[in-house]
């Protein structure tokens, strides 16, 4: 059978299509140059499954999208403390190219804006590099990302240079407030560089997909950048990726996502999916006017706004049921799904405010798929209380779902396969 996916991907590039408003970007020549007819959209899951319709492997250059991957960069190489220093998080409202700086300090007030970007590109790396080896560094980290080895287009990059003039004016701003420590044309130049990295729509999809999927790259199964750095990149671009219009954007999309001059756009939905686009004509915050179209679709077609908001937490306990009689009764909470914490909540609500007449009972686990860190700790807290009340308590858990079973301090439970080890005689786990 067909997939249905790159079939919808078709129909909305095909509803897109005819809207030919905008420009492509005017200020580099050599992107003013492109074909603006170009159209193209990809889904990168995030077990690596990628769907695609249109001009998918057209490359282009990756412009401001290289921003938060090189924030990342920064964030891992040198950790929060030096980044935040110089680099703040605040959204600016301003365009992307605004030579703005936060009064009392010089920082730049976001990565996302020129300003930002020039300086996290110098901190990309560890301390010490020259600009060459810190292009090298970015290049290396963005292929990283893609899962494939990316190069730069020097036509591309000589254009812009050659009229880099705002972006000079930016760095020499940061170069008198010290932000910047070292060659502000230099640094230019290289931010230059890595905006002229050359990538495919497909690219930009696993790209987005490696954030998705907390920074380990779907089919390298290289992890990119740490955990943290991913919730931090990903907070940053929902507050202020779309520039001067990141708030419309939080509102109707609701995607954390990055823009580039080039027409391409990023979207990455933890834990799910991350999706990019490509069209040259920008609209006047310099955004792609068919990509932003493209993604209003995505995200009401298929409900992928952020602060959607799921309807798992009420029916994590399945069934609360007593198997046998007498003496040998057991009390069976079933639990189903991936259990956080108001999942877990619910579970408490049951097992702590119920005095059940049962000595035995079961925390039966055989539906759960998940169970994040704060949930275990508090089933385990379940658990040690109902010992502590006289009771025997046994955790079903045939796929050890649960790490390190250990109630700790007085609490004690029997982990078993299936229910009939909890109704036949104990064994031990
Ligand atoms: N929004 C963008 O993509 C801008 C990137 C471009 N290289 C610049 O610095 O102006």
């Amino acid at each position: 059978m067909r997939s249905i996916i790159p079939d919808y991907l078709t129909e909305v590039l095909d509803a897109v299509r005819p809207d030919a408003s905008g420009e492509p970007a005017g200020y580099i020549p050599e992107l003013a140059a492109a074909d603006p007819e170009r159209l193209g959209a990809a889904f990168a899951m995030v077990d690596g499954e990628v769907y695609g319709a249109g001009d998918v492997d057209t490359e282009f250059t990756i412009q401001s999208i290289s921003k938060p991957f090189a924030y990342a960069l920064a964030l891992a190489d040198r950790g929060f403390a030096p980044v935040l220093a110089k680099v703040g998080v605040e959204p600016s409202g301003e365009a992307f190219n605004e030579i703005s700086l936060e009064s009392d300090t010089g920082r730049p007030r976001n990565p996302m804006i020129n300003a930002g970007a020039i300086t996290v590109h110098s901190l990309a790396g560890p301390a010490g590099l020259n600009a060459t080896e810190r292009v090298e560094r970015v290049v290396d980290g963005l292929s990283a990302f893609a899962g494939r080895r990316l190069r730069t287009d020097d036509a591309v990059y000589a254009s812009e240079m050659a009229h880099a003039h705002r972006n000079l004016a930016i760095a020499h701003m940061l170069r008198s407030h010290d932000i910047l420590v070292e060659d502000a044309r230099a640094v230019v130049d290289g931010y230059t560089r890595q905006c002229s990295v050359l990538v495919s729509t497909r690219d930009l999809a696993m790209m987005a997909a490696t954030l998705a999927n907390r920074g380990v790259n779907p089919l390298s199964g290289e992890q990119v950048v740490p955990e943290p750095v991913v919730r931090q990149v990903l907070s940053v671009m929902f507050s202020c990726g779309m520039y001067d219009a990141a708030g419309d954007w939080g509102t109707q999309v609701g995607i954390p996502a990055k823009s580039g001059v080039a027409g391409g756009l990023i979207g990455a939905l933890p834990g799910h999916v991350g999706m990019a686009t490509f069209s040259p004509r920008l609209d006047n915050h310099g955004n792609s006017v068919r990509g932003v179209s493209l993604f209003e679709r995505f995200s009401s077609d298929m409900g992928l706004h952020v602060m959607e908001v799921p309807a798992t937490a009420r029916a994590a306990l399945r069934t609360n049921h007593v198997v046998g009689s007498g003496p040998e009764a057991l009390r069976v909470l079933e639990l189903q799904g991936g259990i956080g914490f108001a999942g877990a909540e619910r579970v408490i609500r049951e097992a702590v405010d119920t005095s059940y007449p049962e000595t035995r009972i079961a925390l039966d686990l055989t539906r759960v798929h998940s169970i994040d860190d704060v949930a275990r700790r508090m089933l385990l807290e379940i658990v040690r209380r109902l010992t502590l009340d006289g009771h025997e308590v046994y955790l079903v858990d045939p796929e050890s779902i649960m790490p390190d079973p250990d109630p700790g301090d007085g609490g004690r439970v029997t982990v078993v396969d299936s229910l009939d080890g909890a109704s036949g005689p104990a064994c031990s786990g």
